[in-house]
């Protein structure tokens, strides 16, 4: 983890912050999203505490493509509780969007203690400061697909069970889960949270399978490809970003129109989980032809046997309910956001950027 700053050595909050706004939001983690809901005239504070789990560099980049359209982002942890007080004192946000998380399946088994420390206490001194701060801001925060572990029923609807997870992460963000309960059940707090399925594109996280191909087929690399010991097929309802986007609006004016703008009475606030996929599953070696025919570059492929070391083999999204409840429409399929992915990827790099990890 990097080291933290405390507040007094952050600049002094802008003050568009402090003006009469529509709507004031702080967003944690979550470049995308911030970026959309300042394109739409929302107010927005960021938060990240630029942890070093991948490429330093892009993440900084990311804060600078940020702070260019207006959006502030404040170095912290959300563990770090006198800070998180301080902000709320200075702005009162009507909205939390918490996307801030350790992530990544398989480097839980290298480094499970980051994810306890974000997953799990950084929730509990998030909500700990939402539940006592005036208004009571409304939150939605990223679960994940992952939680669906070993079921194998697909399509995932968000009823079925999500008690055998296959990796710490994906317990943790179980876990997550459970703790929304209790604050929404104690607190009052309006909770949503959100199950991404494998998500990507432009400024996406360069541990992601799609990411470090796409790298390591330019540098003619060999990438292993997972294969299932049951010679089924092991794939992905990989969503893009901008789709996801617009579920995490969807579920921000969901929660403002149901809930207000917080000063619940206890037990009358929602709470409420929804999956946001794709709903069309890719083999992951469909994603890596697609890398291919994009890169103009045959990958070495190198097929082994799906390791036991946290990915599950087959994820499918049942979407009906955030259709039905937050508008959610995914539009993208994963050769068209792949190609956006590339275009981008192939510029970012070849601008004298720092290479991905
Ligand atoms: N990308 C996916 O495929 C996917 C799928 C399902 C769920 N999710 C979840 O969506 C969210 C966003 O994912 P992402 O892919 O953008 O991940 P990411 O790692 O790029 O973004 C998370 C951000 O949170 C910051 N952060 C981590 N711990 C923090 C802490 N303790 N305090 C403050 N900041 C902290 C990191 O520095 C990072 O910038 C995460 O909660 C992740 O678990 C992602
Ligand atoms: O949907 C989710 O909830 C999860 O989606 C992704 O997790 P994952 O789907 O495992 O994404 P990748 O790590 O990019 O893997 C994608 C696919 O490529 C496969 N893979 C990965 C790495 C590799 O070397 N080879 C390989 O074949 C994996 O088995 C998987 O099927 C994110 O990394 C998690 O943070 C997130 O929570």
């Amino acid at each position: 983890m990097s080291q933290m700053k405390h507040i007094d050595n952050t600049p002094s909050t802008p003050d568009h912050l402090l003006l009469p706004l529509l709507s004031r939001q702080i967003s944690i983690g979550g470049t995308h999203v911030s970026a959309a809901l300042k394109r739409r005239g929302d107010g927005v504070l960021g938060l990240d505490n630029f942890n070093d789990y991948y490429d330093p560099y892009l993440k900084r980049a990311r804060q600078a493509l940020l702070e260019r359209t207006g959006v502030y982002i404040v170095e912290g942890d959300i563990n770090d509780v006198a800070l998180l007080n301080k902000l709320f004192d200075i702005v009162p946000f009507t909205h939390v969007m918490h996307l801030a998380a350790q992530a990544g399946v398989r480097y839980a088994m290298e480094n499970p203690s980051s994810y306890v420390h974000s997953n799990i206490a950084g929730l509990v001194s998030l909500l700990e400061v939402c539940k006592s701060s005036n208004p009571q801001p409304a939150i939605v925060w990223a679960s994940s697909s992952s939680v669906y572990g070993l079921n194998t029923k697909v399509p995932f609807s968000e009823k079925d069970m999500t008690d055998q997870p296959a990796s710490l992460y994906a317990a943790t963000k179980k876990a997550g889960e459970e703790i929304a309960h209790t604050y929404n059940h104690i607190y009052g707090l309006s909770l949503t949270g959100l199950r991404f399925f494998t998500v990507y594109g432009p400024w996406g996280r360069p541990d992601m399978a799609y990411f470090f191909f796409s790298r390591d087929i330019l540098k003619g690399k060999s990438i292993p490809i997972f294969e299932a010991s049951n010679h089924g097929t092991v794939a992905r309802d990989f969503t893009y970003i901008d789709d996801i986007v617009k579920g995490c609006l969807g579920a921000l004016d969901t929660a403002e129109k149901s809930t207000g703008s917080g000063g619940k009475k206890k037990g009358t606030a929602q709470l409420r989980v929804y999956n946001l996929g794709n709903t069309s599953p890719v083999p992951v070696s469909d994603l890596v032809s697609i890398l291919e025919r994009l890169l103009k570059v045959k990958a070495k492929r190198m097929i082994m046997k799906l390791p036991r070391n946290g990915d599950v083999q087959f994820t499918h999204a049942n979407i009906s309910l955030a259709q039905r409840e937050l508008g959610y429409k995914p539009t993208t399929d994963l050769q068209t956001g792949l190609k956006k992915f590339v275009q981008w990827y192939l510029s970012y790099y070849s601008n004298g950027k720092k290479s991905a990890q």
